[in-house]
């Protein structure tokens, strides 16, 4: 099976009988390793139910999903739970660091969530906080980060166990104009060179151009607009 992601005919409802809610449609979708997709879509039009099936926090009602070639569709719970760790990289509307971990630790803790932590691991975190720009900042706590910087760390901590895929849901949110623009370019340079297969919900339009294509969620279809 072709790598990156795959999504074919995913439905997800929400409640039973006359209350039943169709959340997503037959939603399908491919996204290629290297290729960084925009969703966008009105309030409740399905977005975060969408980002949450493509990583596996929820499964589908009906369909398949496929993460790195393997189908996630038919997974316990505790299949899944792997398949988050080593396959899924989130970045979430704010950064959710630790409190009380300094920048390389944000990094390191999750790659103890998965076992030990080796040299190569330590290396990959520096050089993505690195590439990233912060550089000056390994040791620095969460207060004392503004709120771009801690939006490049959760950028790096999606990336640190080398996932296959990244999803970015509102990741501009927090974020004034300049910054927010640092951000999604910082996201698609890590997504095109590190070859991953991405997709980002915004409301923001002009955060767009980042993006190879962008899709239409409305009442939980699916469209390709470009
Ligand atoms: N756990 C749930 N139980 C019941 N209904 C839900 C649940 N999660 C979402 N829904 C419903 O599914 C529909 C899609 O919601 P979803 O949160 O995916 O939309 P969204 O596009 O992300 O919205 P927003 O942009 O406001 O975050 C909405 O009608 C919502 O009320």
């Amino acid at each position: 099976m072709p790598k990156g992601l795959r999504i074919h005919n995913a439905t997800k409802y929400f409640g039973e009988g006359p209350n039943r809610l169709t959340a997503l449609d037959r939603v399908s979708i491919e996204v290629e390793p290297g290729e960084f997709v925009a969703v966008v879509g009105p309030s409740g039009s399905g977005k975060s139910t969408f980002l949450s099936v493509a990583g596996a926090l929820l499964q589908a009602s009906e369909g398949e999903v496929a993460v790195n070639g393997n189908s996630i569709s038919r997974l316990s719970a505790r299949e899944l739970s792997a398949v988050r760790l080593n396959e899924i990289g989130f970045i979430m509307q704010t950064s959710n660091l630790v409190p009380y971990l300094n920048v390389l630790d944000q990094l390191l803790l999750v790659k103890r969530m998965g076992g030990k932590v080796a040299a190569a691991d330590k290396a990959l975190a520096r050089q993505l906080l690195e590439g990233l720009g912060l550089h000056a900042m390994l040791r620095s706590f969460p207060e004392n980060l503004s709120g771009g910087e801690k939006q490049r760390v959760a950028i790096a901590r999606a990336f640190v166990n080398d996932p296959s895929v990244i999803l970015a849901d509102e990741p501009t949110a927090s974020l004034d104009t300049k910054r927010a623009y640092e951000v999604v370019n910082l996201i698609a340079n890590e997504v095109k060179s590190r070859r991953k297969a991405a997709i980002m919900v915004t409301h923001d339009e002009r955060m767009l151009k980042h993006c190879d294509k962008v899709y239409h969620m409305e009442d939980g279809r699916l469209s390709l607009v470009r």
